[in-house]
């Protein structure tokens, strides 16, 4: 029942659809300072009735759901704090009444961008981290997605050193099943990189669509430079235009990162040495040099295809999809 909360209750936050919970990010993106401030609850909509339960309109921290700090599966938990996403710190949240454990990602209104929400709101697939409401409470959008307790990537390479080909085989498959829906919809993520991708028991989830754009026509021209530098492909950095490729570059230097423990560049230029990787990265990619001695053969290929300098040349995710790198022979794995 979009518009009442579960029992009619006449509190802020309201089951909904997609559609509605846009209305609400574009309610308190147009909302004055002064309006936000005094809020006398919190206020938001819900997509998901399963997992989310919200009582008489109110779904209040430390009621309806409770914020834990994650159990880093490989690191004792300093701050407890996912890393920082693109403007938020991301906790675990519990629904009290479900149980039911979700990322939450609080965002300062003053970081708050509509672009992130509007596309995990808009499109939906079992590789994209999934929306499952979104709350204004205490000056903060409180973002409820699906959670990948696995961590990401970063952490468990940064844990557990290089991954062997048959995990970045299966990673690199999800994540490009993610990419050819995005790309398929003329969305470009602009942040794939391994802090960016998260785990769970039986698939991996791309997150932070926080620099995310939809195309309106077939190139995209940035006012900004956005992205990771270390991930960055060179159309990027030229700044003259780009379009969905760009993530496929972005996938092939985190398949480095995947195999050698590092990002492309840092081991040959120092980070020390260097403070911008964008001059190295205009003149000398593809990073073919950083693929690790040990990569098989069809991955070196895979590799080259994903890294081509020239964008239009470069394999899309359909194409990258049917590789011989991602079908081993059984013997292989
Ligand atoms: N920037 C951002 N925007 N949305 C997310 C996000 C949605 N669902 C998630 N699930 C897990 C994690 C996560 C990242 N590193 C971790 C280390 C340990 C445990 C969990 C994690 C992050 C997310 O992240």
């Amino acid at each position: 029942e979009s518009g009442e909360g579960v029992d009619g209750g006449a509190g802020g936050v309201k089951y909904g659809k997609a559609t509605d919970l846009l209305d609400f990010i574009n309610l308190v993106s147009d909302m004055a300072l002064a309006e936000r401030q005094h809020l006398p609850e919190e206020m938001g909509v819900v997509l998901n009735k399963k997992e989310m339960a919200v009582q008489k309109g109110r779904y209040q921290i430390n009621r309806e759901f409770v914020l834990f700090p994650w159990k880093l599966t490989y690191k004792n938990p300093r701050t407890g704090l996912v890393p920082n996403g693109s403007f938020g710190k991301v906790h675990l949240a519990q629904d009290t009444k479900t149980r039911k454990r979700m990322a939450c990602k609080l965002i300062p209104m003053e970081n708050f961008r509509a672009a992130d929400v509007e596309i995990q709101a808009k499109f939906r697939h079992e590789n994209i981290a999934e929306l499952y409401g979104a709350l204004l409470w205490d000056q903060k959008i409180h973002l409820f997605m699906e959670a990948g307790e696995g961590g990401s990537v970063l952490e468990k390479v940064d844990s557990c050193g290089p991954m062997r080909e048959f995990e970045i085989i299966w990673v690199t498959r999800q994540v490009l099943r993610g990419l050819e829906y995005l790309h398929a919809n003329k969305v470009i993520h602009h942040d794939i990189k391994p802090s960016n991708i998260v785990l769970m028991s039986d698939k991996a989830v791309l997150v932070d669509f926080g620099l995310t754009v939809q195309m309106t026509e077939e190139m995209y021209t940035p006012r900004d430079l956005r992205g990771t530098e270390m991930y960055m492909s060179p159309e990027v950095v030229l700044c003259r235009g780009h379009d969905t490729k760009i993530d496929i570059y972005s996938l092939g230097t985190t398949i480095i990162h995947m195999q050698t423990g590092s990002p492309p560049w840092a081991t040959r230029f120092p980070r020390t040495a260097y403070p911008s990787y964008l001059y190295i990265i205009h003149k000398l990619a593809p990073p073919m040099e950083d693929v690790a001695e040990d990569c098989s053969p069809a991955m070196r290929s895979f590799l080259g295809r994903a890294m081509e300098r020239n964008p239009t040349l470069r394999a899309s995710a359909p194409e990258l999809l049917t590789h011989e790198a991602l079908h081993p022979p059984r013997e292989d794995q």
